[in-house]
C-alpha cells in the first residue's frame, strides 16, 4: 500500500513538473522570460539580417535609418512584453501611413521575425505568446 502510495505520489510530481514546463508562467513577464534585453537585442539584429536579405521587404526600407529603427523596434518589444520599457517614438499608425504595407508582405515579416527568434532559441510556447501580443496590431499598419 505505502509502495503504491509512493508510486502514485512520484507520478504526480512528474505530473506537475511537466505541467509547469509546458504551462505559461503567468506572473512573469513575457520579457523576462524571453531573456530580457539581450535577448530581444539578439533578435531584432536578427531579424534586420533577414529583412536585409529579403528582396521585397528591403524596398520598404530603402529611406529608413536602421539604427533608429532598431533602437524603436527594440523599445517598443521591450513596452509589449510589459519590460521596463516606455515606447516614446511615433504611433504604428503615424510610422506605417503611406508605406501601403499589403497583407502577404505583413505575414512575411512575421515569418522574418519567427525566423529571428528561432534563431535566439525563443521556445515556440514563447513565440506565440510574444506573436498574440504583435497580432492586435496588423490593423494600424496593413493598408493604411
Ligand atoms: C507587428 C508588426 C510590426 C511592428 C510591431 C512594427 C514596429 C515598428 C516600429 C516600432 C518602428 C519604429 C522604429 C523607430 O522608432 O524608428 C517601425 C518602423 C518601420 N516599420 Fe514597422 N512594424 C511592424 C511591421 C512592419 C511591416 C510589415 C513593414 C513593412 C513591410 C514595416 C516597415 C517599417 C519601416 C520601413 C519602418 C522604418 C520607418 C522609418 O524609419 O522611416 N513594419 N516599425
Amino acid at each position: 500500500m505505502g509502495r503504491l502510495f509512493g508510486r502514485v505520489t512520484g507520478l504526480l510530481c512528474i505530473v506537475i513538473l511537466l505541467n509547469a514546463c509546458v504551462t505559461p508562467k503567468a506572473n512573469v513577464s513575457l520579457y523576462h522570460q524571453l531573456g530580457g534585453e539581450p535577448t530581444i537585442e539578439r533578435i531584432i539584429d536578427s531579424f534586420i539580417n533577414e529583412i536585409g536579405r529579403h528582396p521585397t521587404i528591403i524596398q520598404y526600407f530603402k529611406e529608413a535609418n536602421v539604427m533608429h529603427f532598431r533602437t524603436g523596434f527594440i523599445r517598443h518589444m521591450c513596452a509589449l512584453l510589459d519590460g521596463p520599457c516606455k515606447y516614446t517614438g511615433d504611433s504604428m499608425v503615424q510610422i506605417h501611413t503611406g508605406m501601403d504595407i499589403t497583407t502577404r508582405d505583413f505575414n512575411i515579416v512575421v515569418e522574418l521575425l519567427i525566423t529571428a527568434m528561432n534563431e535566439a532559441g525563443v521556445s515556440h510556447v514563447l513565440q506565440n505568446q510574444i506573436l498574440a501580443r504583435m497580432a492586435p496590431l496588423r490593423s494600424e499598419i496593413i493598408k493604411i
